[in-house]
């Protein structure tokens, strides 16, 4: 049967800015992700009311071999800059490929794509490494955005290779003096603004003030980001991710970032699903699975009456 006019595509690959190639996806009930093949970096999520939850920054340079500021960078092979690679390692500034024929996946979801990033001979000078990377972005039912990666060792000398990982979620908040981040409290983290040196977090729910750049560890499957004065709770769940960046550069970093407007501070602030503390190693033949799926619910959020079980529960 002929699709009908109103029929949209659930899977479109398109030019974006700069005239680089992107897909679109599109969920029945009107929620959008858009996942460019520079960096395999989704750069677009919204809901089916057509209200963008994830930041991008209005100075962000679409163009390698800077990453795209916002969305969702993928840190790999090395997050943050402990290592000998770039900040953050290259997968983010590669141009990834369309994954014709993955290997078996199943899912719910009939808005998915599927991409692979191998590496190139000048990427096997830095990191001598061969490894096939898949990610696949896919738009859930109800508008839920998930996303998998396999990384798999094809090592064909028998060497084993040591990863950190990280998906740096950058969500779109209405003032980030309203955000609360549930579910990290008493819990221990590494602050990379004190050498990385180890604390342990004391207060309530966390709020902002100041510039923040730590790693939590060992953090909990689910964790809840609360704007007060959106009424919307993200919810991150996640599997094989067992630590948690929180960033935001707060004014005087901003004003450093060219790709970054002074302000824009206000209106972003990234919870990263990671793999930081203890890198992964795999042999060859062997794979990694690393899980992150985000969803945006309404909350009845009021201060000091949230209780973050029932948050969680509702979604
Ligand atoms: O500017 P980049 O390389 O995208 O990094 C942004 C930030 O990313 C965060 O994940 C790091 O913890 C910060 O230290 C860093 O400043």
């Amino acid at each position: 049967m002929a699709a009908s006019g109103s029929e949209r595509v659930a899977v479109e690959l398109c030019k974006g800015i700069n005239g680089l190639d992107k897909v679109v996806l599109r969920d029945p009930r009107g929620s959008t992700a858009e996942v460019y093949l520079y960096g395999a970096h989704v750069t677009s999520w919204k809901n089916d009311h057509g209200e963008e939850l994830l930041f991008v920054s209005s100075k962000a340079i679409f163009k390698p071999p800077k990453a795209i500021r916002g969305g969702i960078p993928i840190c790999f092979p090395q997050f943050g800059s402990q290592g000998s690679l770039e900040q953050h390692g290259f997968a983010r500034n590669r141009f990834w490929s369309i994954d014709t024929d993955p290997p078996p996946f199943p899912t719910n979801s009939k808005s998915f794509i599927d991409l692979i990033l191998k590496p190139s001979e000048e990427d096997m000078q830095k990191w001598p490494n061969s490894y096939e990377f898949r990610l696949r972005v896919a738009l859930g039912t109800g508008g839920d955005l998930m996303l998998t990666s396999r990384i798999r060792n094809t090592n064909a000398d028998g060497k084993p290779f040591t990863f950190t990982f990280a998906y740096h979620t950058y969500f779109s908040v209405s003032d980030i003096s309203e955000v609360r981040v549930e579910c990290l409290e008493t819990l221990d983290y590494l602050d990379n603004l004190q050498n990385k040196e180890r604390f342990t977090e004391q207060g309530d729910a966390l709020t902002f003030e100041s510039e923040v750049d730590k790693i939590y560890l060992s953090t909990p499957t689910k964790i809840a980001i609360l704007d007060h004065e959106k009424k919307r709770t993200f919810v991150l769940r996640k599997d094989g991710l067992p630590d948690a960046v929180v960033w935001n550069p707060w004014d005087k970093k901003a004003k450093t970032m060219a790709d970054f407007g002074d302000d824009e501070y206000k209106h972003m602030l990234c919870v990263e699903a990671a793999v930081v503390e203890k890198p992964i190693t795999l042999k060859p033949g062997e794979e990694w699975k690393g899980r992150l799926e985000l969803s945006a619910v309404p909350s009845s959020y009021c201060s000091g009456q949230l209780d973050p079980q029932k948050v969680l529960q509702s979604s």
